[in-house]
């Protein structure tokens, strides 16, 4: 997937401004930048929430225009957000399926297959190495931060997203809990998709990030592939082209 020259603008705010960026299969991209830098509304062009002022999105090499998030997802474009959209409520097979519940019966003896809803969820979650939930019934408000993120990411898996696109996945995780989700953004990129992660964490960046794009107000500062840049660098750029020295010289 592509976006080539994409600009957005809000009235007279230019969140994107002629924003290039490729995403590949079997790599994760990390979009980086400092809060309003406009890695949001790059996601949301990309699935499909917003239409580009300007500029073209292309799947495949072909350019595509996407009328709303519902057939950037039959794309297989998936974008799991922070709170992952889940109902805590509801068992973790009712929020494995919500929306594309499986149906056994014809006609008006159609009715919600459980037993298949739970036994899927289970394999899936647990393919995904959550193993501490045995039971597909129990509540996903049970579930901690990161096996929550590991479900959405599972989810979006199973039904076929090839670009995966991660809002700060990490962001509200404790360290053993970020690892986990790491490992399966990791997971999601042998199995081929293409992972674009937004995260402020340069740590996780730098561990997990095939490429990199840097957006400040708007624009692509900097661009880069593994290894092609210091994490110094790197945590200059994510402050937003500011040397993190100089910020912390502020502080005293
Ligand atoms: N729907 C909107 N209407 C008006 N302005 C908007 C809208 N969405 C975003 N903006 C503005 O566009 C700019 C980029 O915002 P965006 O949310 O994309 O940044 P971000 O990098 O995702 O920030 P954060 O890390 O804080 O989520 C900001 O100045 C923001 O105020």
């Amino acid at each position: 997937m592509e976006l080539e020259d994409v600009s957005k603008a809000f009235g007279s705010t230019h969140a994107l401004q002629h924003a290039s960026m490729e995403l590949h299969a079997g790599e994760v991209h990390c979009l980086l930048g400092d809060n309003g830098a406009g890695k949001s509304t790059l996601i949301k062009v990309m699935s499909g929430v917003y239409v580009p002022s300007s500029g073209r999105l292309l799947v495949d090499g072909e350019p595509v225009t996407l009328a709303g998030p519902r057939q950037a997802q039959d794309l297989g474009i998936a974008t799991v957000h922070q709170d992952v959209g889940m109902i805590p409520l509801m068992s973790v097979a009712r929020n494995f399926y919500l929306g594309r519940e499986p149906n056994k019966g014809w006609g008006p003896f159609r009715r919600f297959d459980a037993a298949r809803a739970r036994a899927t969820a289970l394999d899936e979650v647990h393919a995904m190495g959550i193993t501490r939930v045995t039971d597909a019934n129990q509540l996903v408000g049970t579930l901690s931060g990161g096996e929550r993120q590991a479900l959405g990411i599972a989810r979006a898996i199973h039904f076929g997203a090839k670009v995966l696109i991660l809002d700060e996945p990490t962001s509200a995780l404790g360290v053993k809990e970020a690892s986990v989700v790491l490992k399966q953004i990791d997971s999601a990129r042998s199995r081929g998709l293409a992972v674009v992660l937004i995260t402020h964490n340069a740590s996780h960046a730098l561990s997990i990030g095939d490429r990199f794009t840097v957006l400040i107000q708007g624009q692509v500062a900097d661009q880069w592939a593994r290894g092609e840049r210091t994490r110094d660098e790197v945590l200059d750029l994510m402050a937003g082209g500011e040397s993190v020295e100089d910020l912390f010289e502020k502080l005293d």
